[in-house]
């Protein structure tokens, strides 16, 4: 890599700054050594059967921009500004060398569940997709109930319906869950204000079930907006829509709720991201969602970064992200027109940094 500006990595429009200076890398040299990747996916997971993404060499070890392709450019430069951290930038330092991590079941039919738990070792928490389109509430309580069964009852279960109820639905549907015994309730219906009556009706009905916010951080203009209206009990945060690892934590300390770090279908590059913003939150009282690499039928990294005993280390996370396979990127390179698509993004998207 040749010379790098010395410079804060802004972001758009309504985020601030990063807090610590990151040396940005040129144009030129960013895609000079841009890996454009199509990893199949296991199951279908939010509507991905293959997930691509940018693998990028920094000097502090690779990093990854993957952001989804229906997101606008101005969304996209957020990743890229977590990419750019994470390959170019300092960490913040971990306060802790393990996280907890929970298994992550999509929306697949109940017979399937076993299969898709029995590729994660030992996680003792459970979150499982609810609410897919085309899908009834019956299905999601097969579902939850044979999580239940294979996980035994002490083990922790969290719903996640993407915000794809309104507040009725959300109300019925989680009195009915909640006798499964969940954990939360991960963005239940799509806007800050369903939340905050949701949370109202579930005391009213008295169902103790607690509101987690994961699209009303990672996708809002106003990140802490849920907090200050009172929308959710935890917050869920994810690296690379946030901004990158510091950007996370600022936000995470400011809204003053307990949070979970969730993946947001990396490749182990990324996922390892994750595990050190979940290392260095003061407080971390909830397995996080860092186990996807089981949900990719392959990686970039031969040992992809998979919980163990259900948990993932620092130490593991920093191999992997020195770890990536040139072999795995050649095999896995997307098609052309895929790779002019990315590069195309990658340099529109570096202009708004
Ligand atoms: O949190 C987990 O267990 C896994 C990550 C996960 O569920 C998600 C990753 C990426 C995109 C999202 O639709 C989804 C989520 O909504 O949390
Ligand atoms: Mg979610």
């Amino acid at each position: 890599m040749s010379a790098t500006r010395r410079r804060r990595a802004a972001y758009p429009g309504p985020v601030p700054d990063l807090t610590a200076p990151t040396d940005l890398p040129d144009l030129p040299d960013l895609l000079a050594d841009a890996h454009v990747v199509a990893l199949p996916m296991r199951v279908r997971f939010r509507g991905v059967d293959v997930r691509e993404a940018v693998l990028l060499r920094g000097p502090h070890g690779w990093a990854e921009w993957a952001p989804f392709q229906e997101y606008a450019d101005r969304d996209a430069a957020r990743w890229l500004a977590a990419a750019v951290e994470l390959g170019w930038g300092e960490l913040p330092e971990p306060v802790r060398g393990q996280v907890g991590v929970n298994a992550t079941v999509p929306a697949v039919p109940a017979g399937q569940v076993e299969g898709v738990l029995g590729r994660y070792d030992r996680c003792r928490t459970v979150k499982v997709k609810v609410a897919e389109r085309g899908q009834t509430l019956g299905d999601d309580l097969e579902r939850v109930i044979e999580v239940r069964r294979v996980l035994g009852a002490d083990g922790r279960i969290r719903v996640d319906a993407n915000g794809a109820w309104s507040v009725d639905e959300a109300r019925e549907a989680l009195s009915v869950l909640a006798s499964v015994g969940l954990e939360y309730a991960e963005q239940p219906c799509a806007t800050v204000e369903e939340l905050v009556v949701l949370r109202l009706a579930l005391a009213r009905a008295s169902v103790d079930l607690p509101i987690a916010a994961d699209e009303s951080i990672r996708r809002a203009e106003d990140p802490l907006r849920v907090a200050r209206e009172g929308a959710a009990d935890l917050v869920v945060v994810k690296v690379a829509p946030l901004g990158g690892v510091r950007r996370a934590l600022e936000i995470v300390a400011e809204a003053g709720l307990p949070a979970v770090v969730s993946s947001a279908l990396d490749t182990s590059v990324g996922i390892a991201g994750g595990v050190r913003l979940a290392a260095a939150l003061p407080e971390l009282d909830h397995d996080c969602g860092l186990g996807t690499a089981a949900l990719l039928a392959d990686d970039v990294v031969g040992e992809p970064l998979m919980p163990r005993a259900g948990s993932l280390t620092t130490v593991r996370a920093d191999a992997a992200r020195c770890a990536v396979d040139p072999a795995l990127l050649a095999a896995h390179a997307a098609p052309a027109e895929r790779v002019t698509w990315w590069r195309q993004r990658l340099a529109r998207t570096y202009a708004l940094l």
